[in-house]
């Protein structure tokens, strides 16, 4: 089973004169078959601490390994083939490539890790019922429509760990039901889940609650 194991991470911005310490030495490991969900008010943290666990941004100190490898401090190509074939990630920003339909966005990693099998992609499109939309373009979804296709993307190649930074931001209590039950049905496989979220709903699912505050770990 794959670990993520965080040791002590600290990031700092640098804006002119300004320093913002968006992560002050927080460590985190990450269990099969654990949903974690990570809160914290908005500027805590959360969103810079998953972007650091994927390999997209470097830490300014600590570590971060995954699957016994070391992800931080290696290039570029190095983080993003351990990224492609360790996690599933779900961005704020959207991890969805806009000239590439649903279904093409779902296939497109298991694609360059070498899969030739697309039927999970098919089989989760159903479970979050979008199937009738895997012809779309990211641009034609509405929100709930492209948060459900987000999570496809995340997981159809079969990761072991799935990053999920606000996955139910945009939709309503049945689509955040929806997207909540494909997740649980991950961890339920084994998988390890980080959520970051503002959600009570999707909180009250978690098997363990961090909260950041201000770049550190905070009572949950
Ligand atoms: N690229 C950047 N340059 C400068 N400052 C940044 C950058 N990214 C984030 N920050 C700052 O770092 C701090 C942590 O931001 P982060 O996005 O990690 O918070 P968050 O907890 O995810 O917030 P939200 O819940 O609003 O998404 C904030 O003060 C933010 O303004």
């Amino acid at each position: 089973m794959t670990r993520l194991e965080a040791a002590d991470l600290y990031r700092f911005y640098h804006v002119g004169d300004d320093e913002t310490r968006a992560l002050r030495g927080v460590s985190l490991n990450l269990r099969p078959g654990e949903l974690t969900v990570l809160l914290g008010r908005s500027g805590s943290g959360k969103s810079t601490l998953l972007a650091c666990l994927a390999g997209l941004d470097d830490p300014d100190g600590g570590q971060v390994n995954v699957g016994g490898e070391r992800l931080s401090r290696q290039p570029e190509v190095r983080r993003a083939r351990l990224r492609a074939r360790h996690f599933g990630v779900m961005l704020q920003s959207g991890n969805l490539i806009p000239h590439l339909n649903v279904l093409d966005n779902a296939r497109l990693t298991g694609a360059l890790l070498g899969q030739r099998d697309t039927g999970r992609a098919l089989e989760l499109l159903d479970e979050v019922d979008l199937a009738h939309r895997k012809h779309a373009y990211p641009a034609q979804l509405s929100g709930g429509e492209t948060a459900r296709a987000a999570l496809v993307a995340a997981l159809a190649h079969g990761p072991a760990l799935l990053l999920a930074d606000e996955p139910t931001a945009e939709v309503d209590a049945v689509t955040e039901d929806r997207v909540a039950g494909v997740i649980d049905a991950f961890v339920r496989q084994g998988g390890s889940a980080l959520i970051a979220t503002h959600s009570p709903r999707l909180a009250a699912r978690a098997d363990r609650v961090l909260r950041l505050g201000d770049g550190r770990w905070q009572d949950a």
